[in-house]
């Protein structure tokens, strides 16, 4: 297969981590006899320092002509410093989300068997969860309309959602459910917000179609609680744009680290993988953000295009590489293990899963996922 594949570094880490994505999508080439197209352009700061805008034209263009878009991180503290700014680098994002349709953002959440004392929560609370939170993307507050008066006293943000808008992604998440425990809970704040009101009416009549799942729905402000109390009662979480922001980092507590955590935005026609994490602009150049957040996302478009076997290769050698303790300092404290040589340590493990079986012996279970 020849996949064309739009490389948007972006700032502060995303062009460390990256990197190590595509280091490991090149042995997945060599390996597999895959074939990948690499482009790359500029978003974010970086894109509003050079082309005056966070998303370029040619940015966006290149983008909607790609098969894939693998995502670095974007975000400068001088924008985030300045409440003032007309521009800024998380429009680009935005931007993009809605230019390429991307509805749905897939964020798996899971513990990992080796890094159970990595979380602050007891390792019996946080031991074998596993769970997806189905995040709206491209409406609700983050795209509502924005206004500040004139004496720039008083600032709004709209919230809106459409049944349609809600409908979309919520088949989506029931079809998730069907292949796993059968669960899904809406998260929303319908007791307050008339937009979650809406969530819940729709939501509950698309379940109608979907008798095998058990629907539920609860409160964002107890589901913040319950996901660090008790995360393994979760399976499908379907969510609006901004409560999927938040309780997606806070679940990123539960795998001992949000440098772990992939995810893919999809819609229609167009597909994103980036890490949930944001720039992290404190360890930009230093060699020590996690990569491995950004090298499951690639581990996830394969699985969007079929390519099981390849991303179970990838999920295998990142498994390696915890078990043996190959890690960035996030992981383990004074690690000697930097970005690149966590990302040269896993690209080298990518091989052939024949071979593999071979070697190990192992039951291998393509269907199974490790970490995502
Ligand atoms: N998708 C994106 O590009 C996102 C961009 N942002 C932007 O990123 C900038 C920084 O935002 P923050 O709120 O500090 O969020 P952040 O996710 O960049 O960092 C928060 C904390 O998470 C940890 N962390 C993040 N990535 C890590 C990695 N790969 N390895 C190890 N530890 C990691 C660090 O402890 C860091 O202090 C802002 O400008 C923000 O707007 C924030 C979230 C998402
Ligand atoms: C920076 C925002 C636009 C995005 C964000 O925090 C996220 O998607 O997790
Ligand atoms: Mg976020």
């Amino acid at each position: 297969m020849s996949l064309k594949i739009a490389l948007l570094p972006g700032d502060g880490i995303g062009p460390e981590v990256l990197a190590q994505a595509v280091k490991c999508l090149e042995a997945v080439e060599e390996t597999f006899n895959q074939h990948f197209i690499f482009k790359e352009a500029p978003v974010g700061a970086i894109a509003i320092d050079k082309k005056g805008k966070p998303l370029p034209d040619a940015t966006l263009k290149l983008c909607k002509e790609s098969d894939a878009v693998l995502f670095g991180a974007i975000g400068d503290p001088k924008y985030d410093n300045d409440p003032e700014a007309k521009v800024r680098p998380e429009q680009g994002l935005l931007q993009l989300r809605k230019e390429l349709g991307l509805f749905a953002n897939i964020r798996p959440i899971l513990s990992h068997p080796t890094l159970l004392d990595k979380s602050p929560l007891k390792k019996k609370v946080v031991n074998g969860t596993d769970f997806v939170i189905y995040r709206e993307l491209t409406g609700g507050i983050y795209f509502g309309e924005k206004k500040l008066n004139e004496e720039g006293t008083k600032a709004s943000d709209l919230c809106e959602y459409t049944e349609e808008e809600i409908s979309r992604i919520a088949h989506l998440a029931f079809k998730a459910a069907k292949g796993r425990k059968k669960k899904l809970t809406l998260i929303d704040k319908a007791n307050v917000l008339e937009s979650s009101r809406l969530w819940r009416k729709v939501v509950a009549k698309i379940g109608e179609s979907y008798p095998e799942i058990t629907l539920d729905f609860m409160f964002v402000d107890n589901a913040a609680m319950q996901i660090i109390l008790n995360p393994k009662q979760f399976d499908v979480i379907l969510t609006e744009n901004m409560f999927g922001d938040i309780i997606s980092d806070e679940g990123s507590v539960i795998g001992g680290s949000i440098g772990l955590l992939a995810s893919a935005s999809v819609g229609e026609e167009n597909a994103l993988f980036e890490p949930i994490h944001g720039s992290y602009p404190q360890a930009k150049g230093k060699d020590i953000a996690n990569p491995i957040a950004s090298i499951l996302s690639a581990a996830m478009l394969l699985e969007h295009f079929g390519l099981m076997e390849e991303a179970w290769a990838v999920k295998k050698a990142v498994d390696k590489s915890l078990k043996k303790g190959i890690v960035t300092p996030d992981l383990k404290a004074n690690s000697q293990y930097g970005t690149n040589q966590v990302g040269d340590f896993i690209a080298h493990n990518i091989v052939d899963i024949e071979d593999d079986f071979l070697m190990n012996g192992e039951n291998i279970d393509l269907g199974k996922s490790t970490i995502i």
